[in-house]
């Protein structure tokens, strides 16, 4: 008989003095807090959830408990063994120890796929993956850019970033966080922040204010062509590279001429003194279809 799932005031008492600051451990202890971030990814039960950095298993409990299934990837080879100890004999709970950045995700994804088709043959398709997360903060934007690669297995995503990252995600064109991940987070997913949370809400608390961001995956993605899309994306890097340069300036560094530079932002009908930070996604897709051959992709 297994025991019951322990409450996540529970296992963070039980775990919270061998937090290691290395490795961004803050812990949330707060039901509603964890049942909000399962509720912004949309979690039901039966749902097959993506969990990143998991700690001692506070919003893994939480999302068991709503009937659905972990799969976690921990780096921390003590919270590791803590899991294998409290979690890991819960059918419905799977681990990956190891760093999430080293991870082929489309292949954990497929292997988690196989045993559900195994377990349950039928012609059906599974349904998508949720993704839910409280993100270790040094690595938080390059997960992102990892789950964005197969941003199409997901339904949902909820994911918590320091506030000022979070901000850079939703940010409208002209704002003054807007710049490479606003962009980015566009070409994948709607996006908006569901909760903002002080300090004092982890245990231990970290310096910073921290919110989730829901991303909600589009059909594919913004822009369907694989070629344009990275012309896309190069122009995009470059121009925000050093902010407060016009958008010719900024493109210099792209190694195309500035006569041609400047022919193509006319065409696409900015203005040459235009900065990046006001220059919209359009924009960019249509500066990027002007200049693709241009690029050295
Ligand atoms: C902010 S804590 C979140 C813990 C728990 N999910 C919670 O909300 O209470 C971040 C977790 O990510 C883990 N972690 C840090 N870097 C990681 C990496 N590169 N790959 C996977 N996990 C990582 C940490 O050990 C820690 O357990």
């Amino acid at each position: 008989m297994l025991e019951p799932l322990q409450t996540a005031g529970e296992l963070v008492r039980r775990y919270e003095r061998q937090a290691k600051k290395r490795f961004g451990q803050h812990f949330l202890v707060d039901p509603n807090i964890l049942g909000g971030i399962a509720a912004a990814a949309n979690i039901v039960e039966g749902d097959r959830v993506l969990e990143i950095g998991p700690g001692p298993g506070t919003l893994s409990t939480t999302i068991l408990g709503l009937g659905a299934n972990v799969l976690a990837v921990e780096l921390d080879r003590d919270l590791v063994a803590f899991l294998g100890e409290v979690l890991a004999p819960h059918p419905g709970f799977d681990l990956i120890e190891g760093d999430i950045l080293a991870q082929n995700l489309a292949e954990i994804l497929a292997d988690y796929d196989a045993k559900f088709v195994a377990d349950s043959p039928g012609d059906a398709p599974l349904a998508k993956w949720k993704c839910a997360a409280n993100l270790p903060y040094n690595v938080a934007t390059e997960v992102f850019f990892r789950l964005a690669d197969v941003m199409e297995r997901f339904d949902s995503l909820a994911l918590m970033f320091q506030r000022e990252v979070a901000l850079r995600f939703v940010a409208g064109c002209g704002d003054n966080e807007y710049g490479v991940l606003a962009l980015m987070s566009q070409l994948y997913a709607d996006s908006e922040i569901v909760m903002t949370l002080p300090p004092g809400a982890f245990r231990p608390p970290p310096r910073v204010h921290s919110a989730v961001v829901r991303f909600q995956p589009i059909a594919g993605t913004r822009i369907p062509d694989p070629e344009l899309r990275k012309a896309f994306k190069t122009l995009v890097r470059q121009s925000f590279q050093t902010r407060r340069k016009t958008l010719p300036n900024a493109l210099n560094s792209t190694g195309i001429p500035k006569p041609r530079l400047k022919e193509a932002i006319e065409a696409v009908g900015l203005d040459l003194r235009v900065r990046p930070e006001r220059v919209s996604f359009d924009e960019f897709v249509a500066l990027a279809t002007e200049l693709r051959a241009d690029l050295a992709l």
